[in-house]
């Protein structure tokens, strides 16, 4: 959790952007952990930053909670620095491992964190939106991993940010305790009041699952640089494109291979396999010749697109649209 306090400061600009990270660099001796990272998220977006261990996910991460400050560029949270946002309580975190106090119970620790606030949410609304209220009573050293990570979503809305930033937040949770939380999350954006609700949401990982299914954008990052940026889908079309099958015993690979956006062809017996980066061409190309039959297009899964792109002799994604 980061420190809640509000300020009676001026409030922030309503028309900037949740978070702009402009030309961010941080070094570390001679490590460059976040190398001119530029970013802008929208209100209301799910981003996720996906990238391999020590991309520099948590260092930026870090900077927008103003824990770390930057060697050169800036970080702006609506307008306005970390450290005044999240003083202001616009911006919570739930941070790799943020301590929790094992004698209280569940409820004690949401009404602790409750009263540091100057206008914070009702604690029984919070524990039910946290999907808490059946463990309130509960010692929080007894309570599993993934229900100490929903009492730390809990303690991040309990300030009513308008901003929430999620370092690998299932990290070490089993497969039941990811799916709880996740649940808690979707289930408390999607119907919260507006007082409830953190509209935008910063997420780090590299569980591509979790980018994949709750994320409105991802921005990949390697060795502290945007590589791509885009939505789900874009990113794996970015980095592998799609494949296309069809049955077509007398296919002449030399024709499909000239069909524009074509990466490769391969024929085994009678089917003809291509992998383009422009289906809808080669869709139209093979329904053109009606000896090709049951033509079918699947996207290449998130994985071969992350690995792609995160390889260590990659080079930067040509179809991920970097926005800053
Ligand atoms: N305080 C520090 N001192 C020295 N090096 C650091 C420090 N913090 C981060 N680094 C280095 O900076 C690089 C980026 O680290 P960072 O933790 O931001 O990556 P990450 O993408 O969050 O990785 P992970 O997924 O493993 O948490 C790594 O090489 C890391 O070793």
């Amino acid at each position: 959790m980061t420190a809640p306090a509000r300020s009676a400061e001026s409030p922030p600009s309503p028309e900037a952007a949740p978070v702009r990270l402009s030309a961010l660099t941080k070094r570390f001796g001679d490590i460059t952990a976040v190398d001119g990272l530029s970013l802008s998220v929208d209100a209301g977006q799910v981003v996720a930053l996906l990238g391999p261990n020590g991309a520099g996910k948590t260092t930026t991460i870090d900077m927008v909670l103003g824990l770390q400050h930057p060697d050169s560029g800036s970080v702006l949270i609506h307008g306005r620095s970390p450290d005044r946002a999240v003083a202001a309580g616009e911006v919570a975190g739930i941070l790799q491992g943020g301590g929790l106090l094992g004698d209280f119970t569940v409820a004690e620790t949401v009404r602790y964190v409750a009263s540091l606030y100057a206008d914070a949410a009702p604690v029984g609304e919070t524990l039910e939106r946290a999907g808490l209220t059946s463990i309130a009573r509960r010692r929080v050293g007894r309570c599993s991993g993934g229900e100490q990570q929903r009492l730390r979503f809990a303690l991040a809305l309990v300030g009513r940010p308008r901003l929430l930033v999620l370092d690998e937040p299932t990290a070490g949770l089993d497969a039941g305790g990811r799916r709880d939380f996740w649940r808690t999350v979707t289930q408390a954006s999607g119907a919260m009041p507006p007082t409830l609700l953190p509209p935008t949401l910063l997420l780090a990982t590299h569980q591509l699952d979790e980018a994949d299914r709750y994320a409105d954008r991802i921005v990949v990052i390697r060795g502290g640089r945007v590589i791509a940026d885009g939505t789900p889908a874009e990113i794996r079309n970015a980095a592998a494109g799609r494949q296309v099958t069809a049955v077509w015993p007398d296919a002449d690979e030399t024709l499909v291979r000239a069909v524009p956006g074509v990466e490769s062809v391969e024929r085994r017996g009678v089917t003809v396999t291509v992998r383009t980066r422009d289906s809808d061409a080669v869709v139209r190309y093979l329904m053109s010749h009606p000896a090709a039959r049951d033509i079918e297009v699947t996207s290449n899964r998130l994985e071969e697109a992350f690995l792609a792109l995160t390889a260590p002799d990659a080079g930067p994604s040509h179809a991920g649209t970097t926005r800053s």
